[in-house]
């Protein structure tokens, strides 16, 4: 008896464009959610973006509340989630960056309340995706949350924002590639389930990223346009697999592993690019693709170094020998580098 079966997540409305924040009531109020809003964002993405939501829906008679949370933890989720609980919230919108949309969609998770996902940068393809990512002493937790019903994404705002943070987010695309022969590794060698689609979906949606590497350009709205896009379409690829496997390899790993040992140096997206940059020649060797992952990072102007990332040789070094203990995914690393080997990778590949 046929008795496989999957659950796919999607938001139901992505609103994309310029100045699409205005009509972030109505992207919800087609929803049919009911009850109160709650705005969950950080320190500027209230500013810049939050304020104006809370106004939006207290103009159309709601009675909205908000809470600004400062770090990802499990302790923001937390406190959001006995904000919510305390306001007897309806919904959840999370607005903002990573931060404020992963503890707002696990906190929505938690209660189980609709969330709405308005990102304020495009700096990671968790905007769209149904995964948290929270660091945890020594480890990192990826854990299932509540999907976005529906995605606003305001050019003009993504635009104004820092243009490392739209960097960061090509960067976290470019990385899928090195992501991808990671899960196809891991499947071929530990029967990790895998999907062709979600798989060739990342894949596509790198390449296409990097056909379109000479209209990245800051200052120009239609990059955030190109990217976001390429984020929605990580993050469906992520939904389909129903892991963040077509969208975090070992240069996830290498990557989280920084967080811990050299916390708040670089953003996400530039870690995992200079990560990829590593991992593709782990992959492919000395002659293999590597330089065509690092020449893409380097066309947006996203960090190939240790040093663009503010990191030095010996963190570089120890992230990479023991980014394997991170969490249970198996990858290129297997059961860990030697010392010498990281040190050849991370020579060869100019990243010290
Ligand atoms: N769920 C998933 O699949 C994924 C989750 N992540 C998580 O996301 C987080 C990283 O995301 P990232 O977006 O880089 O981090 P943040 O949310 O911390 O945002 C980065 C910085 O940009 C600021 N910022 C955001 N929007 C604007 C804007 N429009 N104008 C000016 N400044 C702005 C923030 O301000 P302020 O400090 O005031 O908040 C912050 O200082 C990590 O916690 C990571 O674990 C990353 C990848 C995927
Ligand atoms: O960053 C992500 C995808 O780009 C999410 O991956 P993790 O599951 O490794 O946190
Ligand atoms: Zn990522």
């Amino acid at each position: 008896m046929f008795d496989k079966s999957t659950w796919i997540r999607l938001p139901r409305n992505v609103v994309v464009g310029h100045g699409v924040l205005s009509e972030t009531l109505d992207a919800v109020e087609e929803l049919h959610l009911t009850g109160r809003p709650l705005v969950v964002s950080s320190p500027t993405p209230h500013e810049v973006a939050g304020q104006r939501v809370i106004d939006q829906f207290a103009d159309a008679g709601y009675d909205p509340d908000h809470i600004i949370i400062e770090e990802a933890s499990f302790d923001a989720v937390q406190e959001v989630i006995a904000h919510a609980e305390e306001v007897d919230a309806g919904f959840l919108l999370g607005v903002g960056g990573g931060k404020a949309i992963d503890i707002t969609k696990m906190a929505a998770d938690h209660i189980g309340k609709g969330f709405v996902s308005v990102p304020t940068a495009a700096s990671h393809d968790g905007i769209v995706s149904g995964r948290g990512s929270v660091p945890e002493k020594d480890t990192r937790h990826s854990v299932a949350a509540e999907p976005p019903l529906a995605v606003v994404a305001d050019t003009e705002i993504l635009a104004q924002a820092p243009w490392r943070l739209t960097t960061a987010g090509c960067a976290d695309i470019i990385s899928n590639y090195t992501a991808v022969r990671d899960w196809e590794l891991a499947h071929r060698l530990k029967n990790v389930p895998y999907s062709e689609y979600a798989g060739a979906l990342s894949q596509m949606t790198a390449e296409m990223l990097v056909e379109n590497a000479d209209s990245i350009k800051r200052n120009l709205e239609e990059s955030s346009w190109i990217v976001v896009k390429a984020l929605v379409s990580s993050g469906v690829a992520m939904s389909i697999a129903g892991s963040s496997r077509p969208a975090s390899g070992a240069e996830h790993l290498f990557s989280h592993q920084l967080d811990r040992i050299a916390p708040g140096a670089a953003l996400h997206g530039h870690q995992v690019g200079v990560g990829a940059v590593m991992t593709e020649y782990l992959h492919t060797g000395p002659q293999g693709r590597w330089r065509d992952v690092r020449d893409a990072l380097a066309a947006i102007g996203a960090p190939t170094t240790a040093a663009e990332l503010d990191i030095d040789r010996d963190t570089v070094i120890e992230a990479l020998t023991t980014a394997h203990e991170i969490r249970d995914r198996y990858t290129i690393l297997g059961d860990g580098m030697s010392e010498e080997a990281a040190i050849e990778a991370a020579t060869v590949t100019g990243v010290v």
